[in-house]
């Protein structure tokens, strides 16, 4: 093809995603070490000779890390096979002091399955072609942050062992946004099922796989043929640390890619590192193949049978179906059972809630009012998930009247959560009880004694009138008389 002819081509790209994530087990994946790490621990102290790699050690399977592996499967619609198996993935890099990585090779524990995900208003359904159970291994901390530039680099392998899942896709998205858009789904879905802290630093690392393809090789149903994609030169970029990473550094690899193309070049398949502090990818090496990895038999583990345990494993409803069944028995609209259903710590909340007060006034008080100000805090409901009973309580005093929506919201609630105070503390220090209903017929009283011009601009029409004299009782009340009852006694009270 002539440079010519390239530059008319009309290009689409077709991205992959492999997104490793770790699992939330308390140790690690093949010894009894802690998974969890302190704030301010030393390298290399959460290690044993199994996560070592030291000779003759050998590896255990940990139950919970299994456990958690087939909850993915079964939210993904994953088939689980009667039997999965181990294989050894052989790499010389200071990451795995083994030299190989235990992973899955031809018999992963979920095979297939699918994710639905919302993307600009449209929903798009991404293949899953399997997913799989391996160790995390150690993380190196190049100097100066960067490796195609650092002197030295350090290991520390406190990680390595960490349960990992790696997550296969199908190359079914077309776009950056897509990508992203699939990772907070995937992210929401681990985290309903509990087995996956994404506040947890590096828990979720992806590798980026994208290549250009003529845009008329792609079906009207949208699929490509296999032998296209064969063809086409991918490159990989590796471990992204963060959503955002992912799709910018996709986009900066579909221009680069398209720039090529149409200057006439080919893309090399290879594996490239993204850069975030400069926010391209660089080359880091050609693209290793699979045979390149020797993958054999992880002898020192038996085959896994997880056939008829599968079936005692539960998953929790999924946001999808929670957030259906929030609209349906709670009557909310979309955005409310969106915001209600954001973490299954909230619906949790949400529905707890439910339990006392109608359900309008639990979204509100939730959806609008405790996110709100939760969110102007960067605190998160985690951090008032065990307050859930004065929370209750606050709803309950508006509920009842006792207190007005106004005070409850900015008073009680913001210095329940600044000052950490129970609301009746509140109520009490601050005076904001309602005042009963004789001091707001005595206040009205005293406020139409006390300005018979106001009186009389009111009955010679004057709209303003009537605010000024709600103002003054307000005012003799301290501000805890409702306004909305003060104006209708006045009213009743001067038509007399
Ligand atoms: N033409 C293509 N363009 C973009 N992505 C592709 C293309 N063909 C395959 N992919 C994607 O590349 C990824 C391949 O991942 P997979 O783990 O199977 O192999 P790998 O990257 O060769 O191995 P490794 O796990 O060692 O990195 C998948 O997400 C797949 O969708
Ligand atoms: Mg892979
Ligand atoms: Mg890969």
């Amino acid at each position: 093809m002539t440079a010519q002819t390239a530059e008319q081509r009309d290009l689409a790209a077709v991205i992959g995603l492999e997104v490793h994530v770790q699992l939330e087990t308390a140790t690690k994946i093949f010894c009894g070490c802690s998974t969890q790490a302190d704030d301010d621990e030393e390298p290399n102290t959460r290690t044993c000779p199994v996560c070592l790699g030291l000779p003759g050690a050998l590896p255990v399977l940990n139950e919970g890390a299994v456990e958690a592996a087939v909850k993915v499967g079964k939210a993904l619609g994953s088939a689980i096979p009667e039997e999965t198996r181990f294989h050894r993935k052989n790499y010389y890099y200071p990451d795995l002091p083994k030299n190989f990585q235990i992973t899955q090779y031809d018999a992963p524990i979920c095979d297939g399955g699918s994710i639905e995900f919302g993307v600009d208003g449209e929903r798009r359904t991404v293949e899953i072609e399997r997913a799989h159970l391996e160790e995390d291994p150690g993380s190196l901390s190049h100097a100066g942050g960067s490796i195609d530039t650092a002197e030295y680099t350090l290991i520390d392998y406190n990680r390595a062992g960490t349960p990992l899942m790696e997550i296969v896709t199908a190359p079914d998205f077309r776009s950056a946004a897509e990508a992203r858009a699939f990772l907070a789904k995937l992210t929401e879905v681990l985290e309903y099922l509990g087995v996956f802290d994404v506040t947890r630093n590096g828990s979720l690392r992806v590798d980026a796989n994208l290549s250009i393809v003529d845009a008329e090789a792609i079906d009207d149903d949208g699929s490509i043929p296999g032998e296209t994609l064969e063809s086409a030169n991918r490159t990989e970029v590796k471990n992204i640390s963060s959503h955002k990473g992912a799709e910018k550094a996709l986009a900066y690899e579909e221009t680069r890619q398209k720039n090529a193309i149409r200057r006439g070049r080919e893309v090399e398949q290879e594996t490239r590192h993204w850069d975030e502090s400069r926010g391209i990818t660089v080359s880091m090496r050609s693209k290793e193949a699979e045979k390149d990895y020797r993958y054999f038999r992880e002898a020192d583990l038996p085959p896994l049978r997880v056939s008829s345990w599968k079936e005692e494993i539960d998953i929790p409803e999924l946001p999808d179906a929670r957030r259906e069944r929030f609209r349906e028995e709670y009557g909310l609209d979309a955005e409310a059972a969106a915001k209600l259903t954001s973490t299954k710590q909230v619906a949790d909340f949400y529905e707890r809630i439910t339990e006392r007060f109608d359900p309008e006034l639990a979204a509100t008080w939730v959806a609008d009012n405790l996110l709100g100000e939760l969110h102007y805090r960067d605190m998160a409901i985690t951090d008032v998930a065990e307050r859930l009973d004065e929370f209750t309580r606050l709803v309950e005093l508006v509920d009842t009247d006792e207190i007005t929506v106004k005070n409850a919201e900015e008073i009680v609630l913001r210095r329940m959560l600044d000052d950490g105070l129970a609301p009746d503390e509140i109520v009490d220090a601050e005076g904001l009880g309602k005042t009963d209903d004789d001091a707001v017929a005595a206040a009205v009283e005293e406020a139409i004694e006390e300005n018979p011009d106001a009186v009389e601009d009111y009955h010679s029409g004057e709209g303003g009138a009537l605010n000024f004299l709600v103002g003054q009782v307000m005012a003799k009340t301290g501000g805890s008389a409702d306004p909305g009852t003060v104006n209708e006694l006045l009213r009743e009270r001067l038509e007399e």
